[in-house]
């Protein structure tokens, strides 16, 4: 890269430096070749490194023959921790004005963008860069705008202004996947025998009242090219802290999830939603839904945007296994947990080197 880089360019992100024309990866982004993705050198066979997720078809689901998709998604949930949800019923237009409202968000000047950079990890918008900023040793090439959802009339003022329809189209996307992610956890619950859509008793109206006021954020993920992607990763692995996440990516490989113990690509399919199960959900579910290390790898030529979408109950409140999934076969293999306990868990030290699910475990 002809210009010398300084602390400050790496602070203000990898779409700054990329459009600076870095030609060489600068060391700040450089894992230890233990942790490199390993994708880009050798020509991947296809059959072996990537998948086509079980397919949760949503139409299906809110028909007669919903048991049939209700098997599909359990499996789904213990095997992979990733299935893609196609016919979901958000309007294509939704999905298509998000995608566009958040590229040209990216593509606005730095200083415009940088307005909404804060360390605060409960404001209500969050501009930055790599995964913790302040924290990270080894930087990721990722910049990324978080926007909390809830509650939306709140938040929204808070929300950028720009580009002008910026809240608008992001206001009904949010509003559209949290009614996705409502339906989608009544048939998760109804697969762990823990709800009847035809049978609703008031207990499970309080579940779902309870996921309904629970809380959403979303993440805009900008991957932009990177000179040298063998020697980093868009978002080094991890877990997701919620109940669900609901994640739209775009036609541009990236999303790699551990399947027997390997990395294993997830195949981009257009108008689809991916779908995992996230940290609550495998403790609500007592170790049955598995929440499924991913991590995302870069590429030289092509930008990658993704929206990840992620739900899990009111921040206040106590996540444990479900009493009715514990009996004498399947003891309690979770402490409960909250949000105030992964707060401290996270800022505790560098995060992509601890596993916050790990520390529930009872052994
Ligand atoms: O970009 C992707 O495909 C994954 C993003 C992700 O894992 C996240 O935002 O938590
Ligand atoms: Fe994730």
């Amino acid at each position: 890269m002809a210009m010398e880089i300084k602390e400050t360019d790496f602070q203000k992100g990898v779409k700054h430096l990329s459009e600076n024309g870095a030609s060489k990866l600068p060391d700040k982004y450089i894992l230890p070749v233990s942790d490199r993705p390993n994708v880009h050198k050798e020509k991947p066979d296809v059959s072996k490194s990537s998948l086509r997720l079980p397919v949760i078809d949503f139409g299906v689901l809110q028909g007669p023959n919903r048991s049939r998709v209700l098997d599909s998604l359990s499996c789904a949930c213990e095997e992979y921790g990733f299935f893609q949800v196609v016919n979901h019923g958000v309007p294509v237009e939704v999905i298509r004005r998000m995608n566009d409202v958040s590229s040209r968000f990216f593509g606005l000047p730095y200083e415009e963008r940088a307005k909404y950079m804060s360390s605060d990890m409960t404001s209500p918008v969050r501009y930055g860069t790599s995964l913790n900023q302040i924290k990270d040793s080894v930087f990721c090439w990722r910049d990324f705008l978080k926007l909390v959802c809830t509650p939306l009339s709140d938040v929204l003022p808070h929300w950028p202004s720009t580009p002008m329809d910026f809240r608008e189209v992001a206001a009904t996307y949010a509003k559209e996947t949290k009614w996705l992610f409502l339906r989608i956890t009544e048939a998760i619950l109804e697969s762990l025998g823990l709800w009847d859509a035809t049978a609703t008793t008031p207990e499970d109206d309080e579940i779902m009242k309870q996921f309904n006021e629970g809380s959403q954020l979303m993440v805009v993920n900008c991957f932009p090219p990177c000179p040298e992607p063998d020697l980093t990763l868009g978002m080094p692995p991890h877990s997701d802290y919620g109940f669900l996440t609901l994640l739209l990516q775009d036609q541009v490989r990236g999303l790699q999830i551990q399947h027997k113990g390997k990395w294993i690509t997830v195949e981009p399919n257009a108008d689809s939603f991916v779908v995992n199960v996230g940290d609550h959900l495998e403790i609500f579910s007592n170790g049955r839904y598995k929440s499924v290390q991913h991590r995302v790898f870069v590429n030289p030529e092509k930008p990658r945007l993704s929206v990840a979408s992620l739900h899990s109950l009111a921040f206040n409140s106590m996540v444990g296994p479900s009493p009715k999934l514990i009996d004498e076969r399947n003891p309690r293999r979770y402490k409960d947990t909250d949000f105030a306990t992964f707060l401290e868990y996270i800022s505790s030290c560098e995060p992509k080197k601890k596993n916050f699910l790990e520390s529930r475990k009872l052994t």
